[in-house]
């Protein structure tokens, strides 16, 4: 089948490759001396999800019509990756794997005549550089619609399942909030350096990384949110833990790094910032302090976390483990 994975780094790479692997007739999009890589050498997947370099069509935009077209950049890069791909996205099924609320606004407002689909990834994966990709952790991926009419989305899913544990959901607002819940672990990777593991493994980060997840289930549960359930996280388990006291609470993180297995899974938040590029945390805490404002409500967490990102964004500088634990006290008091 004809497919064209638009953004192929750490996500559309992954799944390009995999989708190559099955035989799959893939080109992708990719810029400087990743594309001159996958050109000259190949596209090279390794991880959990085996070895593999496919050799790929590659271009900067797509360069024919599709069957299926699945957009991984980072949220703020959507919007142009999609325009930029306008003639050959009408009518087409496309599948956009994107953290945050936004994916399907920005899918019809850009291609309003191709057949959006959202998707969520909960495999990780990393960028490790041009032309190579690495699956540090599996989970599944899964899909859904703004309206009733799931059917490009049962299609797409049938497609990706085949090749990565792929299921379409009834409820996608509730998914990507679920799913916005879990990405309470990139900010603190972004802000301190350390992996995801590591900041688990650090009982005062742990402590941040849960008070900032509670409080993302806060808000949307004050948004009239109903979570879907992903990864075995349903409406019950998440509203449970919001209200369970703050040290019981920490066993959810903990039990998110274990699945996340021994390699050092770093986020793509923090990818973003080694790589020099603007971090995704506008559409991840940022989008949890935009719903409580809407509600009225504080989201002090979410947006401490919002603050120190884009101040290593500015200035380079990750902060210590004790200079976040001395900001996160602050809030404490302060409440
Ligand atoms: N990495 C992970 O483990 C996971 C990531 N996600 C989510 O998936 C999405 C993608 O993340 P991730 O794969 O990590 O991001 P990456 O930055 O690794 O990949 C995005 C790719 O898109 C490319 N790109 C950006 N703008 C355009 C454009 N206009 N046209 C073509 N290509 C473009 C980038 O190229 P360039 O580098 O040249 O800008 C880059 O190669 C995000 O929303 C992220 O939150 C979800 C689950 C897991
Ligand atoms: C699933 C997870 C947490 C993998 O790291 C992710 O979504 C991300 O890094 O953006």
């Amino acid at each position: 089948m004809r497919i064209g994975v638009i953004g192929a780094g750490a996500v559309g790479g992954a799944v390009a490759g995999l989708l190559a692997r099955a035989g799959h007739d893939v080109e992708v999009t990719a810029r400087g001396a990743h594309l001159d890589t996958i050109r000259a050498s190949g596209l090279a997947i390794t991880g959990v999800w085996g070895d593999s370099i496919s050799r790929l069509r590659a271009a900067a935009t797509l360069t024919r019509v599709n069957e299926l077209v699945i957009v991984a950049t980072k949220a703020h890069d959507a919007e142009q990756a999609l325009r930029d791909n306008i003639t050959y996205l009408r009518n087409v099924p496309v599948v956009i794997f994107q953290n945050g609320l936004d994916s399907l606004e920005t899918a019809h407002r850009a291609s309003p005549r191709s057949d959006a689909i959202g998707g969520l990834a909960t495999f990780a994966s990393s960028f490790l550089s041009p032309g190579n990709i690495h699956v540090t952790a599996a989970g599944p991926s899964y899909l859904g619609v703004a309206g009733d009419n799931d059917v490009p989305a049962r299609y797409a899913a049938h497609i990706l399942d085949a090749v990565m544990p792929t299921s379409v959901v009834a409820n996608f607002r509730g998914a990507q909030w679920t799913k916005l819940v879990i990405n309470q672990v990139n900010a603190l990777p972004a802000i301190t350096g350390y992996s995801v593991q590591s900041i688990v493994a650090h009982s005062l980060l742990r402590r941040v990384m849960t008070a900032s997840m509670r409080e993302t289930v806060r808000v949307a549960l004050s948004n009239g949110i109903h979570f879907e359930t992903l990864q075995g996280l349903s409406h019950r388990r998440l509203k449970n833990f919001a209200r369970s006291p703050l040290w019981m609470s920490e066993l959810l993180p903990r039990v998110m790094a274990r699945r996340m297995g021994s390699t050092p899974n770093p986020g793509s938040t923090l990818q973003s910032i080694k790589r020099g590029q603007p971090s995704e945390v506008d559409a991840l805490n940022g989008a949890v302090v935009r719903a409580a404002t809407a509600k009225s409500q504080p989201a002090a967490v979410n947006a401490l976390m919002v603050e120190l990102v884009h101040s290593v964004e500015s200035s380079g500088t990750f902060f210590s483990p004790d200079d976040v634990a001395i900001r996160y006290a602050a809030l404490t008091r302060d409440r």
